[in-house]
């Protein structure tokens, strides 16, 4: 398991991560979304070690990475594809990883059966796609047999047969009992991927809960209802009557009403009692990228000053007031509390003296003005108002539901789908002990292990940009690509490096 406690990262006078408390649990996808530059790969980075917490500490089995024994055998990450050495072909790659670690030759062959690299293990990188890249940063974050994984942002570049591998590819890794933390941008592939979600937004916590939670709290049906736009009186009428039928009703951006808590059949039948007309009436679904959208929406660094979001928001309706601060944000456990019964903003951000980032503004910025058209909205798709109530979803959260079950099982190789590796792990030497069980010791390393061996990947992840911990050995270098691009032979990014 994986333990944040008030994690905070400052980078001078930037507060990139800041308080951030959490728990990823093995057996289970958990899904890390944010926004740009909202310090989801801040926060990966000081789990493996590779960035000091200013205050705060994260855990890996209940001890810090670098003080993990063994640690690229327990824990295997995915950072940045890009950074492998280009000229060195795709299995001397990972072979140089795997005697870095002590792990035996036949597993990097397995590795790149996995992940589908077979073919070309021995041409050099950097005559990869993107796809490719990725594919390579997995196999090295496999290397290890580790039980846990992160993966940041592992389906950027991928194309849709290869998003779907990936998607497997997690899905069985944690149905073997694995801890698997996977960052992304997209609500609606972690919909499709995760167990449970861990949001946040300029570095501090939104939202930790299960994505059955989040799916049902957030996927509320609607009516959109339209009287006559000629006859203006009859909006207001038909909005009357449907409030005091115990329906909530928000007007959307172009003129129409969204109804929730009410039937459609309800509804024509109270605007046909008020005597009204209807132009419309329509049932509808919120998505849940939407829903991610609202709830990130006062928390993103960089946005066009042509917004699309424009039209997900609403002013507020008469009378409702601006979202306050919600209790136990931020604290271990917190998530964030389904949309209110009335009015409101279903994801309240952090007041004032919250944070080092002040109060978000409500609603992210300002509202349109009325009558502005959103030059990017979907003609056929209604806007969400920031404040949707949602009728089915209960007055208090629940508690959230148990993250991870450990899986009773993991499946057997012939019960895997075509598209997940056939045997993921099973040849590898045995993990050492979890280190719970393992060292009498934990502070001082075993012999075999470096203090601080960077995660299999991490080695090659960013070996420019990332600092060896100052109380580790340096990572293992990587020779600079430099050097490399000097050889003449290494030009050529489809000549097998072995031909040379
Ligand atoms: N070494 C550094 N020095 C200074 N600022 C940094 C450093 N690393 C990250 N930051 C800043 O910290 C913030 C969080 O960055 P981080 O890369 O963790 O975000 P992210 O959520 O992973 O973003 P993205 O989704 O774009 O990859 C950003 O504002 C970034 O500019």
């Amino acid at each position: 398991m994986i333990e944040a406690v008030g994690l905070t990262k400052r980078y001078g006078d930037k507060t990139a991560v800041y308080n951030l408390s959490f728990q990823v649990r093995p057996g289970a996808v958990t899904g890390f979304l944010g926004p740009n530059g909202s310090g989801k790969s801040t926060t990966m980075r000081m789990i493996l070690g590779l960035d000091n917490p200013t205050s705060g500490s994260v855990t890996i089995g209940g001890y810090p990475y670098r003080k993990l024994p063994n640690a690229p055998r327990q824990v295997g990450a995915l950072l940045d594809a890009k950074a492998v050495h280009g000229g060195r072909a795709a299995r001397n790659h990972l072979l140089s990883l795997a005697q870095l670690s002590g792990i035996p030759a036949r597993r990097v062959d397995e590795v790149l059966g996995v992940v589908g690299l077979q073919d070309v293990a021995r041409k050099r990188s950097k005559g990869f796609s993107l796809g490719m890249g990725q594919r390579l940063g997995i196999a090295a974050a496999l290397l290890g047999d580790p039980q846990v994984l992160l993966f940041d942002e592992p389906v950027n570049g991928l194309d849709p047969e290869g998003i779907l591998w990936v998607r497997n590819l997690m899905k069985a890794l944690a149905a073997e009992g694995r801890t698997v933390f996977v960052s992304s941008h997209l609500m609606s592939e972690m919909a499709l991927t995760a167990d449970h979600l861990i949001v946040i937004g300029r570095g501090q916590l939104l939202a930790d809960m299960s994505i059955k939670d989040f799916i049902s709290a957030n996927s509320a049906d609607f009516a959109r209802v339209r009287t006559p736009d000629t006859e203006p009186q009859l909006r207001e009428k038909l909005s009357s009557a449907l409030t005091e039928a115990g329906g909530h009703v928000l007007p959307e951006q172009d003129g129409a009403l969204r109804i929730t808590g009410l039937a459609l059949p309800r509804i024509s039948d109270l605007a046909h009692e008020a005597g009204v007309r209807l132009w419309e009436l329509s049932p509808h679904q919120a998505s849940l990228e939407e829903a991610y959208m609202r709830m990130t929406q006062g928390a993103v660094d960089y946005r066009s000053t042509v917004d699309q979001r424009a039209g997900l928001q609403q002013p507020l309706p008469p009378g409702v007031q601006p979202p306050v601060p919600v209790p136990g944000q931020g604290q271990p456990g917190w998530y964030a509390p389904p949309p209110p019964q009335q009015g409101g903003q279903p994801f309240a951000m952090p007041a004032p003296a919250a944070g080092p980032y002040g109060a978000a503004p409500a609603g992210g910025h300002a509202a349109p003005a009325p009558g502005t058209a959103n030059p990017y909205a979907h003609p056929g798709a209604p806007a969400q108002p920031a404040a949707q109530p949602h009728p089915g979803a209960p007055a208090q959260p629940a508690a959230p539901a148990p993250q991870a079950q450990q899986p009773a099982q993991a499946p057997a190789a012939g019960q895997a789908p075509q598209d997940q590796p056939p045997a993921l792990v099973k040849t590898a030497p045995a993990a050492p002990a979890a280190p719970a069980t393992a060292p009498a010791a934990p502070a001082a390393p075993a012999p075999a292990a470096p203090a601080a061996p960077a995660p299999a990947a991490a080695p090659a992840a960013r070996p420019a940009q990332q600092q060896a911990p100052a109380a580790a050995p340096p990572a293992p270098a990587e020779p600079a690509p430099a050097s490399a691009a000097s050889s003449p032979a290494s030009d050529d990014p489809t000549q097998p490096e072995d031909a040379r």
